[in-house]
């Protein structure tokens, strides 16, 4: 269902603080949703209701869902709507993403349902924010340097979020509670050799700090590219990288069958 066109858009928000309890009755501001393949991940191919909130606390440069960051547009959803929308689709596997959905306090309220209810639940984070919720996968993708908005980078001004990007994109905390807490993918988005020893030193920086064992089985680079264009130029050279690390390569399968197109 298009919801960003609905008559109750507000302005901007959740690119501060994570929204508090008193929010959680409001719902949850949506900016798509929509019932697709699972495109990345351990879970690619799987048929699946996807609830993008939108709202984020970084701005990767290359954000193939710009409208949930760097312009954030949504309705706002109570989570009866979301619930009935989601039960429309004949699926059993929901995925929460955003944006940035764990800024959300009602993103735990709408886990809880969704698990009562016997669904499958992944939630897509970038992981610098733990929340303790019914989560059956949680899909991590820490964002490396490389994504960060430098000023030849920057989609819409001069490099006003590069100090805030790179400030926030790694929280060490947040993440060891993720691995501790849920069964965990580590995707990463990879564009060359450069990102490798970024990828090595946060996974020993990880292993250093989390209770439990990360294995490179868990571990996924992921080729940069919201389009069939960009991506021709950069999934070779991750599948490459992939082998010679022994990680894994995921694809971006909705990238392939439908390109950038909305609600895929
Ligand atoms: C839009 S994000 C939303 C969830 C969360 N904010 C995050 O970054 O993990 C969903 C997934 O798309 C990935 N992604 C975003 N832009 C991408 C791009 N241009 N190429 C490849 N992956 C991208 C993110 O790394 C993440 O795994
Ligand atoms: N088909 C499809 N699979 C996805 N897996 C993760 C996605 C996301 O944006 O979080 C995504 C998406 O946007 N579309
Ligand atoms: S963290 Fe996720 S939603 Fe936020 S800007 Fe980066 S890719 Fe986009
Ligand atoms: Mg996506």
């Amino acid at each position: 269902m298009p919801v960003s066109d609905s008559a109750d858009r507000t302005s901007d928000i959740g690119t501060d603080a994570a929204e508090t309890a008193d929010e959680t009755a409001e719902g949850l501001p949506i900016n798509e949703l929509f019932y697709s393949l699972q495109g990345e991940g351990t879970l690619a191919g799987v048929p699946s209701v996807f609830v993008r909130t939108s709202g984020c606390n970084l701005r990767c440069w290359f954000c193939d869902s710009y409208h949930t960051s760097w312009e954030p547009t949504h309705a706002r959803m109570t989570l009866a709507e979301i619930l009935a929308e989601i039960e429309s689709h004949d699926a059993d596997h929901v995925v929460l993403t955003g944006g940035e959905p764990l800024l959300h306090e009602a993103s735990t309220t709408l886990l809880e349902a969704l698990d009562e209810r016997g669904y499958h639940t992944t939630v897509e984070t970038n992981g610098t924010i733990y929340r303790d919720a019914p989560i059956d996968l949680a899909s991590v993708s820490p964002k490396l340097e490389s994504s960060t908005p430098t000023p030849d980078r920057d989609p819409t001004g001069d490099g006003e979020w590069e100090a805030r990007h790179e400030a926030d994109r790694i929280d060490m905390d947040a993440l060891a509670r993720l691995v501790e807490s849920y069964d965990v993918q580590l995707k990463f988005v990879v564009t060359d050799a450069e990102d490798m020893p970024e990828i090595r030193e946060l996974l020993a920086d990880l292993r250093a700090v989390a209770d439990v064992p990360v294995s490179d089985d868990d571990v996924l680079l992921m080729p940069e590219g919201a389009t069939r264009d960009r991506l021709a130029e950069t999934r070779a050279r991750v599948a490459d990288l992939a082998m010679e690390y022994g990680f894994r390569y995921t694809p971006r399968l909705h990238v392939d069958l439908w390109n950038d197109a909305p609600e895929t």
